[in-house]
């Protein structure tokens, strides 16, 4: 359940249509219920209420500071995968002691940035990183607490790019060769050994992968336990799928039952990274047609909508072919055609839908692409020099531009021209 819905033919975000929040605001742009950011994280963070956990929102899924500040005081964290996500989730007033670090790559600085911010956990994720971790925190006089980031070999069965839990992908440490590095972090003067933390992909819509990860997990740590080493936390990702099209995932409830029963007689606090299962379906992009157009070939023609969004300010139906509902904001459209819905970039690949049955649309129809909260406005570039669009959330029959939209000067900002090229 969200809080887009049509009233009247009019397409509303809690008590506001969208097209008056348009008018204001000009388009496109992201726009975010409160009621359903706050309703979807509660659903999530509740069903784990009698174990002890945390929630910690993964940044990278929606990281403006408007959302993250709301989910801080719901009570949750934050999972974050770089220096920059750490700093937003500082400023959202996000407790360090609710902020795990996640990522193959964390350079030193990042890591001294974690490590004089106090952050509850580093998810380490190969030797040499554990070995630079233990260097920085030596210089800072610091000691470092961590989790490895076990990768099980599970086949979370979601879409090869998104998924990460798998002997091939880049990520973790694998399960099996994982004890070694803990005995030896263990006697790591400046190391604290903490957790075991894994997460296997995104968009699952299965209980079993999870099922099976936790079965590895647990019986990983029943082996460090035996060398000695005690596990306080268990951190088992994201990766919570939700419905684009006609996916069927498990709800929260599910899958908190699930996991649950598997951690049974574990002692450790549960970690949860969730993202797109709180934010995906509580956040729209709105944009408006600039022309529509036919191009016919011998035997064919196509119809195209042009919008005034691309690749990229949503880049997830170009990276991965992803589906994303688009509504017009109006309901009144009757006569539909298949159409290829694009934007103005130059690349055939800008696309948002392809040969979508949509109802015939014209100039200055605004239309809405549905589930663009995750993953939505965090991957979005200047290609083509466009100005990122602004990000706008709704409470009630009241909203605030919570990002405004850049301008051509920001476009530049930073840029200068040398000497040796002046003429
Ligand atoms: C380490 C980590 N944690 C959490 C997430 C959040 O995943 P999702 O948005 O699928 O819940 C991701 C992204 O897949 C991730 O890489
Ligand atoms: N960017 C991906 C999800 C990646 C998750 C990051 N580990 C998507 O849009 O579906």
């Amino acid at each position: 359940m969200n809080h887009f819905q049509y009233k009247n033919g009019e397409l509303f975000c809690e008590d506001i249509s969208v097209s008056a929040i348009a008018k204001e605001v000009g388009t496109p742009f992201y726009l975010y219920s409160k009621a359903t950011l706050t309703r979807h994280f509660k659903a999530f963070d509740s069903s784990f209420a009698d174990v002890d956990h945390l929630t910690c929102f993964a940044v990278k899924s929606c990281s403006n500071i408007a959302v993250l500040s709301l989910f801080g005081s719901l009570g949750g964290g934050a999972d974050i995968v770089s220096g920059g996500e750490l700093f937003r989730a500082i400023r959202a007033g996000i407790d360090p002691k609710r902020i795990i670090y996640s990522g193959v790559g964390k350079s030193v600085e990042e890591l001294r940035y974690g490590l004089k911010s106090g952050i509850l956990l580093f998810n380490v994720e190969s030797e040499q990183e554990l070995h630079r971790l233990n260097s920085v925190a030596a210089e800072m006089g610091v000691t470092a607490p961590v989790s490895f980031r076990v990768n099980p070999d599970v086949d979370p069965k979601t879409h090869a790019y998104i998924s990460t839990g798998l002997s091939k992908n880049k990520f973790g440490i694998p399960i099996n060769e994982s004890l070694d590095l803990y005995i030896q972090a263990d006697d790591m003067a400046n190391i604290e050994v903490k957790g075991v933390s894994c997460h296997i992909g995104s968009q699952l819509t299965l209980i079993s992968p999870f099922v099976e990860t936790l079965r590895k997990v647990k019986g990983f740590v029943g082996r460090l336990e035996e060398k000695g080493i005690s596990i306080q936390y268990i951190d088992l990702g994201g990766g919570l799928g939700i419905v684009y099209d006609d996916e069927e995932p498990p709800h929260p409830q599910e899958y908190a039952e699930a996991i649950k029963e598997e951690m049974s007689g574990l002692e450790a606090t549960l970690i949860l990274e969730p993202g797109r299962v709180i934010v995906g379906n509580a956040g729209i992009m709105v944009t408006e047609v600039q022309y529509t157009k036919t191009n016919r070939g011998g035997d064919h023609e196509k119809h195209f909508v042009v919008v005034d969004a691309g690749m990229s300010d949503l880049s997830r139906p170009s990276l991965y072919g992803a589906y994303h509902a688009i509504q017009p904001v109006k309901e009144d459209k009757a006569v539909f055609q298949v159409v290829d819905i694009v934007g103005p970039i130059c690349e055939t690949g800008d696309f948002l839908a392809k040969d979508m049955a949509f109802p015939r649309v014209e100039q200055g129809d605004l239309l809405a692409v549905l589930s663009a909260g995750a993953y939505g406005f965090t991957m979005a570039s200047n290609y083509n020099s466009r100005p990122r669009v602004a990000e706008v959330m709704v409470a009630g029959d009241q909203f605030k531009i919570i990002r405004q939209r850049e301008s051509m000067e920001q476009l530049i900002q930073g840029e200068s021209i040398p000497e040796f090229v002046e003429k």
